[in-house]
């Protein structure tokens, strides 16, 4: 089912002079959403209809009660039982009928308010998940999280009120007919008060538009800085900017509220008159009534009957203004749900399936350029091959391209000339599943999801995620490639130990490791580290990279890579300075015959150097420490 546009705009829209549209524009919205989810909005508004004309009967049997019952019993002194047994039945039974409809009606109104969330939330999700990165570097995660919330809840927020103001509605129309069938005076009164409401309403709506915008605008800004401390809690700790983020985030939430105290004034500017105006016609109906029983143009039973149908049509009638007024807010919401929804990417995938075999793949980057949306140009003229199940190490000075090269490799973004080809294929013909299977990108900073050891490497696929023996094996075996094996068999479940959100009970290396296995559990053919292992020790980071190597499965390996026994391990160096490759051939080589090469790696050689004496040194005073006090002791 595609999602109607009827409704998809910029948000940017409200402010350009749409507000006129917005009552138009909301009932749209609510079309869209009444499509969505059909069967519950029947429901609910057949349930509010049955309710509403039980309401209606009721001031039937009411006035027949008073007339026929009441005033003959005060007249005579002396009433029928069966007449009273009738009246009363004929009261419980509406009564009863009337509560079941109010539940039928909550229900529908609930599981389609809710209904429609959940499929918005989940098109949200799979949207974010299709666009490319270059839309997600521009976009804020908290602003991401607010479109997913507060903006689908502000969409769907008259859905709530909305099978009542159905149900209203039909009693409005009936109401009307029952007006007229009795009386003409009494019927106008009624009619006047319904244009006069909708005026109202609709002056109410323009004036609320741009106040709702500002707010949802005001919501997205305040969880993105709100998202940002969060996440950066450790910096904003380590660094003792508590209190500048407090200020920083005060200042958000501060005009959010001024914005919602906007909004709330607006509200209480309008509803009280909005509230106000049917109470005033039943006052009007009153006296009219009044005046035509005294003029003998209407009977007691008439008089209590009308008046008694205004009473009660004095409080649904609320239920559409409750409607209306929350439409603002929805169109608001819904044109900031549409701009996600209608974002799109230059990721388009292609349907070309690479041939099911583990053998490692070939990738070849021919005259590949990059630039980033700012214009900076991050690669140019990049060709080269890694041939099957060779190493290639990427090394380069920070900035010189070496993680833009990895992810174009995995194809998380796309070349702005020449291609990238993966066994011959341009990755932008490939189908998405193939890719995946055979690519695996591990980035320098890893992800650990909020769950086991054995979910975090699994990731729900086939053949790796079920309870057999021959899924653990599978997962012991690329804990094994990764070094991981033992820090697992240390933790206290295992595989099914619970790691923390981002892995928090983990060291950096251990979660390096864990994401290391996890793609090696898929079996790539294409396994790219853009500096996957910066965290691990030296040691063990060659015994991972030499273990990859020799394995009986070896996938050709593309590896940005800054220690010298690394770089070593490599059949072939790619050379980047300043986004173009100025050097290829094996390390030994280009030692000797490029001697900025040769500067970059021996820098980073002393580097290494000087970082484990630091670390002998730190490890000799803590042992010096140690012995200090236990001598003392
Ligand atoms: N999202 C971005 N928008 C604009 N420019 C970017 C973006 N990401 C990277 N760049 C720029 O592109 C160039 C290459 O960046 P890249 O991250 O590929 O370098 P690198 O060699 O991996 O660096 P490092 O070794 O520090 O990780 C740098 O000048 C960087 O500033």
């Amino acid at each position: 089912m595609t999602l109607p546009t009827g409704t998809a705009a910029d948000p940017d829209d409200l402010a350009a002079g749409a507000d006129e549209h917005i009552l138009g524009r909301g009932l749209r919205n609510i079309g869209d959403m009444i499509r969505l989810k059909p069967k519950p909005f029947a429901v609910g508004a057949a349930g509010a209809m049955i309710n509403t004309g039980m309401t209606l009967l009721l001031s039937y049997i009411v006035g027949w009660v008073v007339a026929g019952i009441a005033v003959p019993a005060y007249e005579n002194g002396e009433v029928a039982l069966g007449t009273v047994l009738l009246g009363a039945a004929a009261l419980l039974g509406t009564s009863i009928i009337r509560f079941s409809s109010m539940c039928a009606r909550r229900i529908g109104a609930g599981v389609m308010q809710f209904g429609v969330q959940a499929e918005w939330r989940r098109r949200i999700t799979r949207r974010y998940l299709a666009l490319p990165v270059s839309w997600h570097q521009k976009h804020p995660t908290g602003t991401l999280l607010s479109n997913a919330n507060a903006d689908v809840e502000a969409a769907t927020r008259p859905l709530a009120p909305l099978p009542f103001a159905c149900g209203t509605l039909f009693m409005v129309v009936v109401a009307m007919i029952a007006f007229f069938a009795i009386d003409w005076a009494i019927a106008l009164v009624a009619l006047g008060m319904f244009p006069a409401l909708f005026a109202l309403n609709a002056v109410f709506a323009t004036k609320m538009a741009p106040r709702a915008k500002r707010a949802q605008e005001l919501r997205a800004e305040v969880s993105a800085v709100g998202h940002e401390s969060f996440d950066g809690a450790l910096v904003v700790k380590a660094m003792g900017r508590e209190a500048a983020e407090t200020e920083r985030f005060s200042a958000s939430a501060g005009e959010l509220r001024d914005a919602m105290i906007g909004v709330g004034r607006l509200r209480a500017a309008f509803e009280p008159a909005i509230a106000g105006l049917p109470e005033i016609a039943v006052l009007v109906a009153l006296l009219v009534g009044l005046a035509r029983f005294e003029a003998g143009a209407i009977n007691l039973e008439q008089l209590v009957t009308v008046s008694f149908m205004f009473s009660v049509l004095a409080f649904p009638v609320r239920a559409i203004g409750w409607v209306l007024g929350d439409l603002p807010g929805s169109v608001v919401g819904r044109a900031r749900v549409d701009h996600v929804l209608a974002a799109t990417g230059d990721m388009a995938y292609g349907d070309k399936q690479l041939p099911a075999t583990t053998a490692p793949a070939t990738l070849e980057f021919d005259a590949v350029a990059y630039a980033y949306p700012d214009g900076h140009e991050a690669l140019r003229e990049v060709t080269f091959t890694v041939a099957p199940g060779t190493t290639v190490a990427l090394v380069g000075a920070t900035g010189s391209g070496k993680s833009t090269l990895a992810h174009l490799a995995a194809r998380l973004i796309d070349p702005g000339r020449g291609t990238v080809r993966l066994d011959g294929t341009d990755l932008r013909d490939l189908d998405h599943a193939s890719l995946a299977r055979s690519t695996a990108l591990v980035q320098q900073i890893p992800f650990i999801f909020d769950d086991t050891v054995r979910a975090n490497i699994a990731l729900d696929r086939p053949g790796l995620s079920g309870a057999g023996d021959e899924s653990d094996d599978r997962l012991w075996d690329a804990l094994v490639a990764a070094g991981a094996e033992k820090f697992v068999l240390n933790l206290d479940d295992g595989l099914d130990t619970e790691v923390g959100e981002r892995g928090t009970s983990l060291s950096g290396g251990q979660r390096q490791r864990l994401t290391l296995a996890r793609a090696l559990a898929g079996s790539p053919r294409l396994l790219v580290l853009d500096d996957a292992t910066s965290a691990v020790d030296p040691k063990v980071e060659s015994q991972i990279l030499s273990g990859l190597k020799d394995s009986s499965e070896a996938a050709s390996v593309l590896v940005v890579a800054y220690r010298r026994a690394t770089i070593a391990l490599a059949d072939e160096v790619v050379f980047l300075e300043g986004g173009r490759i100025t050097a290829r051939g094996p390390h030994t080589e280009l030692l000797r015959t490029h001697p900025p090469y040769a500067d970059l790696v021996t820098a980073y050689e002393r580097a290494e150097a000087e970082r484990e004496f630091d670390g002998e040194f730190d490890r000799e005073l803590a042992a010096a420490d140690t012995d200090h006090e236990e001598g003392a002791a």
